[in-house]
């Protein structure tokens, strides 16, 4: 558990591994968790991959809830802690939102990333309608009014008929998520749209999805995948919205052969 002030918050952080290891992969959460959801994959990844995980800007532990910020700045975020730690180049895997703020990476400071691994993210997410719904459905009811359908979207109905103790536990993670950082981060979604950065990646990409994601399904990630020269799909089986929690076995696989690949 480590903290860092970066461009005037604070960041909740934790580096396993070194700075510049070999293989080193910067990990970047989703809307409405913070970093432990990457711990599973961690656990499978084995000894020779390090890991920076870190919670975005009004999520988790890290600060700046209670301000307005947009996409640039989640992107600015993970630069800034990148910079901070000395980290020179890492493959850069980003969940969702954090898979847009991976692709902002990328636009905004190519020379830091050596692979990029997008999982069920899309360069666009949803439309501005869906969003505004969604915003003020969180200023009328709060977070637990929306709970029961982000659930919906996150896990498939075998994991909440089966593991019923991590869909609350997963739950309570989203529902304690501070309001207005999760409704700021919907309109920095809302405002993102990185479709025209996707033709002038160069470095090798992996994009995963889950077969069941309600939130950016497999035709969604598909469409994203098809425009990155080179891009690589794959459709992880049983899995929703989150696979890191899902099936984390299955996605540190994916990880490990991309990281090998040349
Ligand atoms: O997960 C994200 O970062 C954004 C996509 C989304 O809408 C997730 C959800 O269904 O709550």
């Amino acid at each position: 558990m480590a903290f860092a002030k970066i461009n005037g918050i604070t960041v909740h952080y934790e580096l396993l591994g070194e700075a510049n290891a070999k293989n080193l992969v910067v990990f970047s959460n989703s809307l409405g968790t913070d970093f432990r959801i990457w711990l599973p994959v961690f656990d499978e990844l084995g000894d020779d991959v390090s890991v920076l995980l870190y919670d975005s800007r009004g999520h988790g532990l890290t600060g700046g809830a209670d301000t307005a910020f947009g996409i640039d700045d989640l992107v600015d975020d993970q630069i800034a802690l990148v910079e901070h730690l000395g980290i020179k180049r890492a493959v850069f895997c980003g969940l969702s939102v954090g898979g847009l703020v991976a692709q902002g990476v990328w636009k905004k400071r190519p020379d830091l990333v050596k692979k990029l691994a997008l999982c069920d993210t899309a360069a666009k997410i949803g439309t501005a309608d869906t969003w505004n719904a969604r915003i003020d459905a969180i200023a009328k009811g709060g977070l637990e009014s929306i709970a029961d359908n982000v659930m919906q979207r996150w896990f498939t109905p075998d994991f909440h008929a089966e593991r019923a103790d991590e869909l609350a536990g997963y739950r309570t993670m989203m529902t304690r998520q501070s309001a207005a950082g999760y409704a700021t981060t919907c309109a920095a979604i809302r405002d993102a749209d990185f479709s025209d950065v996707l033709e002038t990646i160069s470095v090798p990409v992996l994009c995963v999805v889950g077969d069941q994601d309600g939130s950016t399904p497999p035709d969604v990630v598909k469409a994203t995948a098809d425009r990155i020269p080179g891009a690589h799909l794959e459709i992880i089986d049983g899995c929703g919205h989150i696979p890191c929690v899902e099936q984390p076995e299955d996605l540190a696989g994916l990880l490990q052969r991309f990281l090998k690949k040349a």
